[in-house]
């Protein structure tokens, strides 16, 4: 499988960052290997705008974000405001041309695992159609315990391809915050599910040479697809 879905407890929890860093080393580690980024439905600007800024995608704006919503708010929500909505019809198309175009598809989330994509199904319920590869993006604080252990269960009764946890730190964290805000052993004992690395609070996270180098922490053999031996 060639895609990965970049998922995460809530809104803001670090998935762009998770994102970009896999794609800013898989860009920088495999040039030969060709890289989509989409982002399936986005609500109020950022996540595409910086995509195009840090990547030359060769991929139009609407193969990016097929469904694009100006009110920064849940898609059902933003969509309605503008007297649309949500054609989820159009989404798997686009994706399964990416999947045969590109050697890797990063695919993000929007808002939380639980957040809608329409009026009758959330993010997890795409996961689970899609069949993708999915990581949990869990923002380093008090509470990310119980964040994981509840999206952990959502993902598995949506029947989620939930291959790992990230731990992300929003905020700068010492060594000792992070270990009792985000306790890998007690993490990975409660949800069952690995913790793939956790990502630093970086000075700028739209540097590439910082994406590259916390990206390049994480269990990448879990997260990146296994590109076909190339013999000449
Ligand atoms: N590890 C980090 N280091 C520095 N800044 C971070 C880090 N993680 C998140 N941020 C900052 O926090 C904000 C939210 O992060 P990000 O945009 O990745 O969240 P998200 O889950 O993609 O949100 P959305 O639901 O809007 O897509 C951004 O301004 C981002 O730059
Ligand atoms: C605006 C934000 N950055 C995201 N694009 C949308 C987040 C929707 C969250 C909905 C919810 O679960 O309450
Ligand atoms: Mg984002």
């Amino acid at each position: 499988m060639n895609t990965l879905l970049i998922a995460g407890t809530d809104t803001d929890a670090g998935k762009t960052v998770v994102t970009t860093a896999i794609a800013a080393y898989w860009q920088r580690y495999y040039p030969q290997g060709s890289l989509a980024l989409m982002k399936p439905l986005q609500s109020g600007t950022g996540d595409r705008e910086l995509y195009q800024r840090l990547f030359e995608l060769k991929q139009s704006p609407e193969e990016i974000t097929p469904l694009y919503f100006d009110a920064p708010l849940a898609p059902p929500v933003a969509a309605h405001r503008e007297g649309r909505s949500v054609d989820l019809k159009q989404l798997w198309p686009v994706f399964t041309q990416l999947q045969g175009r590109f050697s890797f598809v990063l695919v993000e989330g929007v808002g939380g695992l639980g957040s809608p994509i329409s009026w009758e199904l959330t993010v997890a319920d795409l996961a689970h159609d899609w069949g993708i590869p999915t990581v949990l993006v869990v923002p380093v604080r008090l509470g990310a315990i119980a964040a994981a252990v509840a999206n952990v269960a959502l993902a598995r009764q949506a029947g989620v391809r939930l291959v790992g946890i990230i731990l992300n730190c929003v905020q700068p964290r010492s060594e000792s915050e992070i270990a009792d805000l985000t306790p890998i052993d007690l993490i990975e004992s409660f949800t069952q599910t690995r913790v793939l690395g956790t990502i630093p609070c970086l000075e700028d996270s739209h540097n590439l040479d910082q994406l590259v180098q916390v990206a390049s922490n994480l269990d990448l053999e879990i997260l990146l697809p296994r590109l076909p031996i190339w013999n000449p």
